[in-house]
């Protein structure tokens, strides 16, 4: 047993027992296709709902200890080939100074975001990530211990134009209209920002691979509200650029790489872009047929996705079926199965364990078979 300072330290992890996943991510051989969830540590949950109750979300995120049993609890449940600490996206927008409170029912709420240029005064310069994000730091380094090596443990952050479009909108939008203003209207101010979240993302990715993160998901949620134009103006420049930078940090501070993973939900219109972007693992919403995604990434990558979250309330022999056909269309080689959104909240848990089955199943069947 370790004792409890030990356990704070990002040195002396347990072995990983299963790599099923990182091999996938990397193109190589597996035994079976690695699954994961998106908000596998989510209020679909009971278990989660319990531990969350009645208390603050930011304030949840800013407790290791909670954010550490939040992220085990899914793992208790299915043999899941990765976990995903449990933070949310926009505790980068608070680390560079703006408030976000999580209103419940309605999501997370801005209540000053930020309306014209001016406004970037507003946001600090330099951000120094270990101090404003450190909780997150933290919640990984004792994560991948408590972990024992079950699977690897994966970071994320929400990627510039996501959170530049959070910022401005100062929560959820149909349009993101007010955010897309700023790229029409004031398009140097738009490069500004995101350059500066880029910078603050680039520190906090390296810091949680420092801290012990595995992999890494840059979640650019809000993709499909651009266009092709504005996605390569807007978008891409800055996916492409905070793979680069993090990659060269890593190697410059001696740390083994990990691999990293792009999801531009609704941005399949860039996919080609996406899969040229230094990325190891594209992942796909349920909008693209696993062939065609194929076809259009050339091999170049690994794919993860892509099954529609809503297949989860159908039966399980019905789940079974379309999990498959799912399997077939991405092939045996780079592959990691995962849905093509985030769980929803009102989803069975026995349903999301019948998915983390059905592919298991599948796909050893169809690796013996090849
Ligand atoms: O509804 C939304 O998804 C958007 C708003 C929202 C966010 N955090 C949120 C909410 C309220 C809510 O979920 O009800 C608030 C939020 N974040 C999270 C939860 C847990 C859950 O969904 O039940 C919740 C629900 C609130 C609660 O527990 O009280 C945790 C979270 N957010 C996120 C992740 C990473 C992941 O998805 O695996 C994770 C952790 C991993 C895990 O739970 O297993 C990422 C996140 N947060 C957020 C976004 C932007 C989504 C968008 O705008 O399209 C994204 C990226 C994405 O899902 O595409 C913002």
């Amino acid at each position: 047993m370790m004792d409890k300072d030990s356990l704070i330290l990002p040195k002396d992890f347990p072995e990983l027992k299963n790599d099923t996943f990182l091999r996938a991510a990397r193109g190589e051989e597996v035994e079976h296709i690695p699954v994961w969830c998106m908000r596998q540590a989510g209020r679909y949950l009971p278990e989660f709902r319990e531990s969350r109750a009645g208390k603050d979300f930011f304030e949840t995120c800013r407790s290791p200890e909670a954010c550490c049993e939040l992220t085990l609890q899914p793992l208790r449940r299915f043999p899941f080939d990765a976990s995903i600490i449990f933070s949310d996206i926009l505790v980068v927008p608070q680390a560079m100074g703006m408030d976000v409170e999580m209103t419940p029912g309605k999501g997370p709420t801005f209540p000053e975001p930020l309306k014209d240029p001016e406004d970037l005064k507003r946001l600090k310069t330099k951000v120094d990530v270990s101090s404003e994000l450190g909780y997150v730091f933290k919640a990984i380094t004792l994560t991948r211990h408590r972990i024992e090596g079950k699977v690897p443990l994966i970071g994320f952050t929400g990627a510039p134009w996501t959170l530049m479009s959070y910022m401005i909108e100062g929560g959820g939008s149909p349009t993101h209209s007010k955010a897309k203003r700023w790229l029409y209207r004031y398009p140097e101010a738009s490069h500004k920002l995101l350059s500066q979240l880029t910078d603050v993302i680039v520190d906090y990715l390296l810091g949680q691979v420092k801290a012990g993160a595995q992999a890494l998901q840059v979640f650019e949620s809000h993709a499909g509200c651009l266009g092709p134009v504005e996605f390569k103006e807007f978008s891409l420049p800055y996916l492409r650029d905070i793979a680069r930078r993090v990659k060269d940090k890593i190697k410059l501070s001696g740390l083994d790489s990990v691999p990293m993973m792009v999801f531009a939900k609704d941005g399949h219109y860039g996919l080609e872009d996406l899969a040229d972007s230094g990325y190891e693992v594209v992942s796909l919403d349920w909008t693209i047929d696993p062939c065609s995604a194929r076809l259009r990434t050339g091999g170049k990558v690994s794919l993860q996705g892509n099954m529609d979250p809503c297949a989860l309330y159908a039966t399980k022999e019905r789940i079974s079926e379309i999990v498959k056909k799912m399997l077939e269309g991405f092939g045996m080689k780079g592959y990691i199965a995962n849905l093509g959104h985030g769980l929803y909240p009102d989803m069975d848990p026995e349903n999301v364990g019948a998915f983390v089955e059905a592919v298991h199943t599948h796909s050893r069947q169809l690796l013996k078979s090849n």
